[in-house]
């Protein structure tokens, strides 16, 4: 009989100890590489399920329950999400967001809205409250899926100011296809000089099929901006609210003077001299009403069928109405009706009846539709004769009868 070896173990049969210990490794390397490709074949298997689908146009609980199961859901989890679907998600959020109001009646929040608030396009970089309560976070979770992209707007509601252009652009942002910067990126009049890739920037993400719009109501009157939005795209349509004006002059004023209430008055800023009855045309809210003017500079670089003009008057007595033409211009699918509004008393204005993301009621804020001050009648006549003959001109040029002239 042999002698054992040092391990007890015979040594014919005995393997070398790293002989075995590398066998042992072999092993568990094989069982760890399987159970890897089973795993991965599980995952791959979850990849190509299809995301739940959940009717958009369903009742609130589908929805609220699929903003749950998203919003519940990390980067991660979406990730996995084949990516037809993920875009359906993305859509899904987005209509979400649209839903919840850009501003609410909030004073401070509906003051970011306003045209000329100081540093506002400085804000839609992230700062401003007007952008970070309408774009953040659904722009946010479209950069963390990689979804959209931001494009030049196709579409701009270019004037006029206190025309009823914030009313418009909220209203159509109802439309699941529209998409909107929130505040005025007074690109084309301020901005210029920062370039179209800046001015892009400040767009919300949109998906295949949806339309980018902003609005700032200056541009109407600025003479550079037909040749700057032409040179951006031909194909540019434009929106301008029109509004009587007389009205909108006061309207003007009303807003001037609630920031400075120690202005003289409407009376006064109207005329050069008021025993000859000469009428101050380099007074911005008398030189915004005459129309005509503004509309020739356009003109030169626009087809008139390439504008829409929307009725302001109109935009409040019958939203539904406007809208459907809005929405035909664009070329959208008619979404947005008399469904969508109703007429607040306490407002005296029509409003929505949901807010975006949330089932309450949605006026615009306090800063829209003040109660204008008194004007001696005999000046509003007299401003009533001046407009007449550019009225009547501009109804010619957009083959339109805005009915201000009686
Ligand atoms: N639905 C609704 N709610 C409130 N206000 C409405 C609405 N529709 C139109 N309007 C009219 O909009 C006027 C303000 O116009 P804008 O939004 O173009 O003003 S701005 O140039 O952006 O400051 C504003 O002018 P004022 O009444 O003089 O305040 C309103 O008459």
């Amino acid at each position: 009989m042999a002698p054992l070896g040092p391990a007890g173990a015979h040594p014919a049969s005995a393997e070398p100890l790293s002989r075995s210990v590398f066998r042992k490794f072999l092993l568990m390397l094989c069982s760890l590489l399987t159970s890897l490709y089973v795993f991965y074949c599980l995952a791959e298997r979850c990849r190509t399920l299809s995301a739940p689908v959940v009717e958009l146009s369903g009742g609130s609980e589908e929805v609220g329950a699929l903003g749950r199961g998203v919003l519940a859901a990390g980067p991660k989890e979406l990730a996995l999400w084949p990516a037809a679907a993920r875009s359906k998600r993305l859509l899904q959020l987005q209509r979400r967001r649209r839903r919840r109001p850009p501003a609410s009646n909030n004073d401070h929040d509906e003051a970011a809205w306003e045209e000329d608030t100081p540093g506002l396009a400085a804000g839609l970089g992230g700062s401003g409250a007007g952008s970070s309560v309408a774009e953040a976070p659904q722009g946010t979770l479209a950069l963390l899926l990689d979804e959209g992209s931001k494009q030049l707007p196709q579409a701009i509601i270019i004037g006029v100011k206190k025309g009823g252009t914030r009313a418009l652009l909220e209203f159509l942002r109802v439309h699941p296809d529209v998409r909107a910067v929130g505040a005025e990126p007074h690109f084309f009049d301020r901005s210029y000089d920062k370039g179209l890739a800046w001015y892009r920037d400040l767009m919300p993400r949109t998906l295949e099929g949806q339309i980018t719009m902003e609005k700032t109501p200056s541009y109407f009157v600025t003479r550079e901006a037909p040749a700057r939005i032409s040179a951006m795209s031909k194909d540019t349509k434009l929106i301008v609210v029109v509004r009587d004006p007389v009205t909108r002059a006061i309207s003007d004023y009303t807003q001037t003077l609630s920031k400075r209430p120690d202005i003289p008055t409407f009376e006064s800023l109207t005329f050069k001299n008021r025993s000859t009855g000469l009428i101050d045309t380099s007074w911005s809210a008398i030189q915004i009403g005459i129309y005509a003017k503004h509309l020739e500079l356009w003109l030169r670089h626009f087809p008139v069928g390439q504008m829409l003009f929307v009725s302001g008057e109109r935009l409040i007595s019958d939203p539904a109405g406007e809208l459907g033409r809005v929405q035909d211009f664009l070329g959208l699918k008619r979404i947005i009706t008399d469904k969508h509004f109703y007429f607040n008393k306490t407002k005296g204005f029509p409003c929505l009846k949901k807010a975006e993301g949330s089932s309450k009621p949605h006026c615009l804020g306090k800063t829209k539709g003040r109660t204008h001050p008194e004007i001696d009648p005999a000046v509003v006549q007299r401003l009533r004769e001046f407009y007449r003959p550019f009225n009547l001109k501009f109804y010619q040029m957009t083959g339109h009868d805005f009915g201000w002239d009686g």
